[in-house]
């Protein structure tokens, strides 16, 4: 029995009963070129056994840091973007409610967790700064590259914030960097100002590396269980590790995302009806997106969060152009349940309902959505976890990541790298006025003059 549930009954409409077995084939090449390394980007693959490799030290050390900010700090912040900052937040988001952060501190397991230098906002940092006030911090400055524009921007203002609050030497026990082993400029400066430091693995690439120091000291700071968390990813790579697409469900939906593609389903909207997985669908969208979207192709990952967006997005998936196609991310046993309340009056004509848990409500909702948007044209996968435990946050994030690789190789596409996205970088830089881009500037100012 597979721990994550599978059910691709709802696209057996749009589906021929022979495309899925045909689709085997192509499916056994894309597990040799990621096993065996002969596909593209191959060096970039260390993640596929990352759950029962990675380096214990440096956990134990993970752990230590988040122990020490939990007792020397009230807030933790956070600087990153993109997979420096996706996982880690969509993590502590699953594993600790939607209001973690405003829970007084004796109900929660760790420190509050805010996010920076996800968006060049001065408002935003502003007002977080404001948040922080004078109470006690930690940063976690996170950037593979170490010369990220937005975490680096973010980085001097909360730097110089902490050095004002505490003096240098002790801001430097409070900065905790996670970067590149050897490179980059945040390497130097951690380096220079004795900072702890994590390493981001080579082999691992930004969008994939929410089970390394990325993504772990965030997690551990809120008290989350890092052993369970890797735990269920190592669990999901031994299951995963099956070629036959009746036994992998991981590959399943990758053949079957690629049979809906190629009839013009090109659109993928992943949902929740659970609001801590809104940023789930973040993560996964620039897991699917960086990695799909190049050469011209590619299914587009979109999210909706219901039942809120039934209200607003609800008209178009079910009426709308017939391009979608849904992957539902389900939690058979969410964390809590209530109970519909009798109400004497019942001028809302709820009584019906008296006695029937939230979670049956909700349920109901997610069969009668399925059941809508099926007979409107629209495929519906879904994956269902047991609880939000961190176990099944590990194996649920490592059955979306070998899924994407494999469904990359299916696409003929280099699912590791993502050269598309230096393209706007150049010109921000030329724009800005970056010393080396002197001639591009020139040639966007006179187009933005015209
Ligand atoms: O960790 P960093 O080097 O700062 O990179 C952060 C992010 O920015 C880039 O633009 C890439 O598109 C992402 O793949 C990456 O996760």
């Amino acid at each position: 029995m597979s721990y994550i549930k599978f059910d691709d009954s709802k696209v057996k409409k749009f589906v021929h009963e022979n495309e899925l077995p045909e689709m085997q084939a192509l499916v056994t090449a894309a597990d040799q070129e990621l096993r065996q390394g002969t596909g593209a980007g191959s060096d970039f693959r260390d993640w596929l056994d990352l759950p029962s490799t990675y380096d214990q030290d440096e956990f134990s050390r993970i752990q230590r840091a988040a122990e020490k900010i939990r007792k020397d700090s009230e807030v933790l912040v956070v600087i990153g973007i993109g997979g420096s900052y996706l996982g880690a937040k969509m993590a502590v988001d699953f594993l600790n409610g939607t209001f973690y952060n405003t829970q007084p501190s004796s109900k929660r397991r760790g420190v509050q967790v805010v996010f920076a230098g996800n968006s060049l906002s001065a408002s935003y940092l502003q007002e977080l700064t404001d948040f922080i006030g004078d109470r006690d911090f930690s940063i976690n400055i996170i950037s593979k590259s170490g010369t990220t524009t937005e975490p680096s921007i973010a980085f001097r203002l909360l730097k110089a914030k902490l050095i004002k609050k505490y003096g240098e030497n002790e801001a430097n026990q409070r900065i905790y960097a996670t970067t590149d082993a050897k490179h980059g400029a945040l390497r130097q400066e951690a380096t220079a100002s004795q900072y702890e430091t994590f390493v981001i693995p080579d082999g691992v690439g930004g969008r994939y590396s929410v089970l390394t120091p990325v993504g772990l000291l965030p997690i551990a700071a809120t008290g989350a269980d890092l052993n369970q968390l890797m735990k269920g990813a190592s669990d999901a790579a031994k299951a995963y590790a099956v070629t036959d697409l009746k036994e992998n469900p991981a590959y399943r939906y990758a053949a079957l995302r690629n049979i809906l593609y190629r009839k013009g389903y090109s659109t993928e909207l992943v949902e929740n009806y659970e609001p801590n997985l809104r940023m789930f669908a973040e993560w996964w969208k620039q897991l699917m997106g960086e990695s799909e979207g190049k050469d011209q192709k590619g299914i587009y990952p979109s999210s909706a969060n219901f039942t809120t967006d039934l209200h607003s997005l609800g008209q178009y998936i079910q009426e709308g152009l017939r391009d979608l196609f849904e992957t539902v991310i389900k939690v058979k046993e969410p964390p809590y349940n209530l109970d519909v309340p009798m109400d004497e009056k019942n001028l809302d004509g709820l009584n019906y309902l008296q006695g029937m848990s939230l979670n049956e409500v909700n349920e109901r909702a997610y069969e009668g959505v399925v059941l809508a948007h099926n007979d409107g044209g629209v495929p519906v996968l879904t994956v269902e976890i047991p609880d939000e435990s961190e176990y099944s946050l590990g194996y649920l994030i490592y059955f979306f990541e070998v899924a994407v690789a494999i469904s990359g190789y299916l696409n003929g596409i280099n699912p590791f790298n993502q050269p598309g996205v230096e393209a706007y970088k150049k010109n921000m830089f030329a724009l800005l006025g970056k010393p080396g881009y002197e001639e591009l500037g020139q040639r966007l100012n006179r187009e933005l003059n015209q």
